[in-house]
């Protein structure tokens, strides 16, 4: 009884400590704003005697290593403050458990950022996805995913700006599977009160730093009414600990229709869900606004965090030079900004987005003829 009462005003504490204004750099500057002051604060204890800050790089599989080998060029054409420490993460096999080497681990945890290429999952028998296994290492609880119109690029939709928060941990990403008898198998669907209130409550705190105040959780407890329904009546919880964000709710197959009728209702607002289902609503976004060489993203943690872009690693066109590395250079213009490197983020996003304003140097996904290489030197030279 006591012990529980101890447990529910620690937790009591940790609502209160947690609600307080975390930036003082104001909203203009800090763009996708995944950080805090704070935070800001640990990396400037990072930089290094020669002015420079250490990220951990997997260059990642497929058009990886091209799509990376743009983000240094420009880093460097930017004179980006970053010594980049790229690490191996081969998988191996640890005690029957499929696992990322210890120097990989070391030094996101020495960095605590690291800039990510896409890594393949084998289709069925195979290693287990690296993505969850880097996300569930670092304890990279919260995937927030922005997608935002690109000016001079006409898709159907124009003004599109949503931010969606997927849940980065467990769900039915927790890959527990077995079969009951020959011909039936179960796929655990894993939901916890506990990484349920730290993605909601980042997910309104996150809400409340880019000014956008309108919360909407996006569910299907109609239908996994425990395991959903523990979602969203934990939201319902933690957002009276937000009284300023206007909390709502709205079922997934709903959610999708309206998304691709209309998305503009939905740029005040921050969407956040179960794992999958963010998953899927990032690509489908992505479609939104011209595909998915277009869309990044950043795993956020307490103690670490990884950008990376949303989109996997292409094998259907890896090799040939014709990956668009737009979406990583983006995750990392998030990085920078979640370092509170603000100038380097801007000088580099405002060179991007001029170059596909201009439209002269487009890869091919976007209509282009230009190889991965060419639009990165498009880019840098407006550097
Ligand atoms: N976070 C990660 O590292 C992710 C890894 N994956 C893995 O990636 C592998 C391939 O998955 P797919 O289903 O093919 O999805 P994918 O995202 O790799 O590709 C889907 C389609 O989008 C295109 N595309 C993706 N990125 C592009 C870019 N930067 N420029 C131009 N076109 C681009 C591809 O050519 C393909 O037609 C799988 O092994 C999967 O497990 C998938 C998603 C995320
Ligand atoms: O890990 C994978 O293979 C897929 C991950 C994925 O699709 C994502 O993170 O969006
Ligand atoms: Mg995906």
């Amino acid at each position: 009884m006591l012990a529980a009462r101890n447990l529910s005003a620690a937790r009591q504490c940790l609502r209160s400590a947690r609600v307080a204004p975390r930036f003082v750099t104001p909203v203009s500057q800090r763009g996708y704003a995944t950080s805090s002051d704070d935070v800001v604060a640990k990396f400037k204890g990072q930089k290094g005697s020669d002015g420079k800050y250490t990220v951990t790089l997997i260059e990642g599989d497929g058009i990886g290593p091209e799509i990376s080998q743009s983000v240094k060029d420009i880093f460097e054409a930017a004179k980006a403050p970053i010594k980049w420490e790229p690490v191996d993460v081969t998988p191996i096999l640890k005690d029957g458990k499929t696992t990322i080497p210890d120097e990989a681990i070391k030094s996101v945890q020495k960095n605590y950022v690291a800039l990510k290429g896409p890594l393949a999952t084998p289709v069925g028998k195979g290693h287990v996805s690296l993505n969850l296994t880097l996300r569930r290492t670092f304890n990279l609880f919260a995937n927030v995913r922005p997608c935002r119109s690109i000016a001079g690029y006409k898709t159907p939709y124009d003004g599109v700006d949503t931010v969606l928060i997927r849940e980065n941990t467990e769900g039915e990403y927790s890959g527990i599977e077995h079969v009951v008898v020959d011909g039936v198998v179960q796929s655990i669907k894993l939901i916890t009160k506990e990484a349920s209130e730290r993605v909601l409550r980042f997910a309104f705190q996150y809400a409340e730093s880019i000014n956008k105040k309108k919360v909407r959780v996006v569910h299907k407890a109609t239908i996994m009414k425990m395991s959903d329904g523990l979602f969203l009546n934990t939201a319902r919880d933690i957002s009276k600990d937000f009284p300023d964000v206007e909390f709502d709710a709205e079922l997934l197959d709903n959610s999708c229709l309206k998304i691709v009728t209309d998305p503009t209702p939905y740029n005040d607002k921050v969407l956040v869900m179960p794992n999958l289902y963010g998953d899927i609503l990032s690509d489908m976004c992505a479609g939104l606004i011209g595909g998915l060489g277009l869309t990044p993203s950043g795993n956020i943690g307490d103690e670490c965090s990884i950008f990376e872009a949303v989109h996997g690693s292409a094998p259907d066109i890896a090799g040939q030079g014709l990956a668009n590395p737009t979406a990583l250079l983006l995750s990392s213009i998030m990085m920078l900004q979640h370092m509170g490197l603000y100038d380097h983020a801007a000088r580099i996003q405002k060179a991007t987005f001029d170059t596909l304003a201009e439209g002269k140097a487009l890869t091919g996904d976007l209509g282009g003829k230009a190889k991965t290489h060419e639009y990165a030197e498009a880019i840098m030279k407006r550097l």
